[in-house]
């Protein structure tokens, strides 16, 4: 499946950078576009890859490069005023070759949180092909106002997209790592997941033909109907050069040692399958209720079979109660066997009915969560004054 992907704000810039990344090193062909947009010019210059002529920075005129000091509204604000900006780099992308938009963006701060939102709305009412979202939920110690901005982003950001795919960074902290090493091994494991599930989609000329290739109509089905999506995640590591299974390389009859092969095959799946649905989701959630789900199951074809990924999809159809599992295979050349599972339109999530607790005893002290933004905002500007000076 052919991407154009826009991060907004800091989070949202850095991962759609490392989906670039992910691409170059997998040869997956995912992203067909990738834009930076940011009220902060410093965020903007640390991306890698992401090209030159495809960072904008809006909220000049208000903010002066020093983005918003994660003042939600500001970051609304600003994204409106400047969305002509943001259109001009998108009218260089080819849209006829783009199957959706990914808005990615951490919803915890100011202005990917408020953009989001915004460029969505802006997305939908001009192009015909759908607009996902990709938010990152803050972790519970980064304080007040993120959460709070979270509550109220996603409110919105749900609202306005097709789906809105979550990964929560509270599940995924690491202890011990430095905040900046941390996210990097975060921004891997979501690329990583979105990568293979997106990547299904892009099977196609001279690879080899699978036996039921997952295809971009299938996600596309799998996320219509909106609402809130997870996704999971299982992988073992294979030895490329042993084929389905070690006994085959040895045996060179086939008869009851195929079987054998086989059988192995099929176990492996299996437990991927369920090893990814009950293990670490990116936005925890209880899976039954579940409405729609896609699951991929991505390795080295030998090491693919239709019944295992079968039995796999049975078994998710009894686990989430949804009538509508979809599942393919996705194979490509690298040592492991991994599963993905997209459950799309969950319903049962703990963060999420406590964000939205957050948001309606947040309408009792606005006066107090006002006050906290606007000092946020003063410092970010003073320390940013001290810090990025040359850069003006
Ligand atoms: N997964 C992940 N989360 C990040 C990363 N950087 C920041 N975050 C999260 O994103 C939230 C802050 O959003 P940012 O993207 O830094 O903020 P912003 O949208 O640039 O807005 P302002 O800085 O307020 O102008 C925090 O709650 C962090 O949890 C990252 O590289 N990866």
């Amino acid at each position: 499946m052919k991407l154009a992907m826009i991060g907004f704000g800091q989070a949202g810039g850095k991962i759609v950078d490392r989906f670039l990344d992910y691409d170059d090193r997998t040869g997956s062909g995912i992203v067909r576009a990738a834009i930076a947009v940011n009220s902060a010019k410093a965020d903007l210059m640390g991306l890698k890859n992401i090209p030159q002529e495809n960072r904008v920075l809006i909220g000049q005129a208000r903010v002066k490069g020093h983005g918003v000091g994660a003042d939600n509204e500001l970051g609304a604000e600003v994204a409106e005023e400047d969305i002509d900006e943001v259109q001009n780099a998108i009218d260089a992308i080819p849209t006829h070759e783009v199957d959706a938009f990914l808005v990615v963006a951490g919803m915890g701060g100011g202005t990917g949180s408020g953009g989001a939102p915004v460029l969505a709305k802006h997305l939908k009412r001009i192009y015909t092909i759908p607009v996902y979202g990709l938010g990152v939920l803050p972790g519970t110690d980064e304080g007040g106002i993120y959460t709070l901005n979270a509550a109220r982003s996603f409110q919105t950001f749900v609202r306005e997209v097709d789906n809105l795919m979550v990964f929560d960074n509270d599940s995924w902290r690491q202890t011990g790592e430095s905040v900046e090493g941390g996210y990097e091994q975060i921004n891997e494991e979501i690329v990583r997941r979105f990568g293979i599930l997106f990547g299904a989609g892009e099977v196609g000329d001279g690879q080899e033909v699978a036996e039921s290739v997952v295809d971009s109509s299938e996600i596309i089905n799998t996320l219509s109907g909106g609402g809130v999506s997870t996704v999971g995640f299982a992988s073992e590591e294979v030895d490329m050069n042993t084929g389905g299974g070690l006994l085959s390389r040895f045996t060179g009859d086939g008869g009851g040692d195929d079987n054998l092969d086989a059988a192995n095959t099929t176990n492996r799946i299996t437990s991927l399958v369920r090893k990814a649905a009950l293990g670490r989701l990116t936005l925890p959630c209880e899976i039954e209720g579940t409405e729609r789900a896609l699951l991929v199951l991505a390795g080295p074809s030998e090491y693919l079979n239709r019944k295992g990924i079968e039995r796999g999809r049975k078994w998710l159809e009894e686990e989430t109660g949804s009538m509508e599992v979809r599942g393919g295979d996705y194979p490509r050349e690298e040592p492991e066997v991994a599963a993905a599972i997209l459950l799309s339109g969950v319903t049962n999530v703990p963060r999420i009915k406590r964000l939205q607790q957050v948001a309606i005893e947040a309408q009792d002290n606005i006066d107090d969560i006002q006050q906290e933004s606007e000092e946020n905002l003063e410092e970010l500007v003073e320390d940013d004054e001290d810090e990025l000076e040359p850069l003006f």
